[in-house]
């Protein structure tokens, strides 16, 4: 599992490590790491230019510092300080110390071999002041490596509210932060690199789960499994009108490890056309029979309204997608709030926006998109619901403000259609009895990979695709390492 923290949690359990070291002993683990995974990224260090973008605060103290181990090894290290009265002492004496020097003339930007933003870092709030701005865009001719966060990106949640600096890597210290794994912040991080300084850390508010993660979720039948101890997910989705999405979130249940999908709706002549093995039933959520979970929404046009208000009702979990998430932004939060059995959206950003001005939200798609994690949490809260809030980032929140993000998945994605395979898949999960968290991430994740093995190399999927590659994203995910 990949861990992220917050600004005020690192500083918390940075200061009760230094209570108990010798000073400066934090920082220098911390240059030391940095320094490592700048020299690799050198073709070679000894004579290599190196300029070092210097903050007021502790971030420009570290980048001014592994400068200096680099400029011992031979490169030729400059900073340049962006608030000279106010530079890192340590950081700069040492850097002077080592042969380095200061430079005043942002061409050395452009002339560096490798950058090293230390503009700013946990302390950094609101778009890069005037001094640092102009380097987000100045052309470059090395790597930019940002030093714990991308300057201009806010740690805690991955917006970024004006200029920022893209990195090409990111050295993060004792924790990743959540604006380096959510979008927009995200973009600007490039590859990221953990070095561990020792932090004894609390549960981490926000995760990404890694392969074996994933894996550990998916469940597996055992010697005395049948089809309904596996779990019966029930889909009702699809309309006269839309018997296309009735199809794709089928098709997505059938590969999410329940043992059976009873579908119903108006789509059923096609459903079974194209998947014979579906149970299917015009009947309604009310009158469908027994199921684990039923998941409503996608292609419902107006038959949503009753397939959301009848899959309330029993005492499964459900899974509201599409036509079911704007009948739910018009009812409001009181027909989901305080259901015994969970409840699980995956409103994509427009449908958040819909769902958010249900709670009193003003925010468009693009201010949700803007906005991630803040509105998947507030959804939660406000719906008593877990989230699945779709896009670049898909980020999964629970009521009780934790969150995963999920790090697999293509652009290539963005394709009508693929959101309800997705809403299928993670509904199946749900009727094997995973919790809505671990139901949507393991359903992200592999939706992901599915997705990316259908692009290949680059190219356009269809939906279709992305539901014919689960089967082999599940079994990679399942296989012993090394098999992929
Ligand atoms: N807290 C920890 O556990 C550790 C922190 N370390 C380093 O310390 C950093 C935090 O240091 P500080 O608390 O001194 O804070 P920062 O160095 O992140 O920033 C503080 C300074 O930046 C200015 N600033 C804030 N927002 C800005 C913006 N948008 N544009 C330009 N300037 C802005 C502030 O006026 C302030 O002077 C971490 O990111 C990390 O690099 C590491 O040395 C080791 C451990
Ligand atoms: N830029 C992107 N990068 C990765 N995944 C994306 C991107 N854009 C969309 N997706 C994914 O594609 C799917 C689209 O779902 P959705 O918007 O509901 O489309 P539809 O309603 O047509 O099915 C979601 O899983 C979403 O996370
Ligand atoms: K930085």
């Amino acid at each position: 599992m990949r861990h992220a923290h917050t600004a005020e949690q690192v500083r918390a359990a940075e200061a009760a490590l230094i209570a108990r070291l010798p000073e400066g002993t934090l920082m220098g683990r911390a240059a030391a790491g940095l320094a490592a995974v700048c020299a690799g990224l050198l073709p070679r260090v000894y004579g290599s230019r190196v300029l070092v973008l210097a903050g007021s605060g502790d971030n420009g103290g570290d980048a001014l510092l592994a400068a200096a181990r680099l400029a011992r090894r031979g490169a030729r290290a400059e900073a340049l300080l962006l608030d000279p009265a106010r530079a890192h002492a340590a950081g700069l004496a040492a850097l002077l110390a080592a042969g380095g020097r200061t430079t005043a003339d942002p061409d050395a930007f452009t002339r560096a071999d490798l950058v090293l933003d230390g503009i700013v870092g946990l302390g950094g709030r609101g778009p890069l002041r005037p001094a640092a701005a102009p380097f987000a865009t100045l052309p470059r001719r090395g790597p930019v490596v940002a030093v714990d966060v991308p300057s201009g990106v806010d740690p805690d949640t991955g917006e970024v509210a004006g200029p920022a600096l893209r990195a090409d890597a990111t050295v993060c210290f004792g924790t990743h932060k959540p604006g380096l794994l959510i979008d927009p912040g995200a973009r600007y991080a490039g590859t990221l690199h953990l070095v561990g300084i020792g932090l004894d850390l609390p549960p981490a508010p926000v995760e990404a789960l890694q392969r074996a993660d994933a894996a550990a979720l998916l469940p597996v039948p055992g010697a005395e499994s049948d089809k309904y101890r596996r779990g019966v997910v029930g889909v009702a989705a699809g309309s006269a009108r839309y018997p296309g999405a009735a199809v794709l979130a089928v098709a997505g249940a059938l590969y999410g490890g329940a043992g059976a999908v009873r579908y119903t709706g108006h789509a059923a002549a096609e459903v079974v056309r194209r998947h014979p093995e579906a149970l299917v039933t015009e009947d309604g959520p009310a009158r469908a029979g027994r199921v684990q979970a039923w998941v409503v929404g996608p292609g419902g046009g107006a038959d949503a309204e009753r397939a959301l208000r009848e899959a309330l009702d029993t005492g499964v979990p459900v899974l509201a997608d599409a036509d079911a998430l704007t009948e739910l932004a018009r009812l409001g939060p009181a027909a989901t709030a305080g259901r015994p059995a969970p409840v699980l959206l995956t409103p994509h950003a427009g449908e958040a926006a819909r769902l958010l001005a249900g709670l009193g939200e003003d925010a468009d798609a693009e201010q949700v998109a803007a906005r991630r994690l803040w509105a998947a949490r507030r959804l939660a809260a406000g719906y008593g619901a877990t989230v699945l809030l779709k896009g670049s980032t898909t980020v999964v929140a629970d009521p009780d403000g934790r969150a995963r993000v999920n790090t697999t998945g293509t652009g290539w994605l963005g394709t009508a259609g693929s959101g309800d395979v997705l809403a299928g898949l993670a509904g199946s999960l749900l009727a094997t009895g995973r919790t809505p968290l671990d139901a949507g991430s393991a359903a992200a994740h592999l939706h992901g990979l599915a997705g990316r093995e259908a692009a290949g190399r680059g190219g356009p999927i269809t939906a279709l695709d992305v539901a014919a590659g689960l089967h082999g994203a599940w079994a990679g995910l399942r296989a012993p390492d090394g098999d992929r």
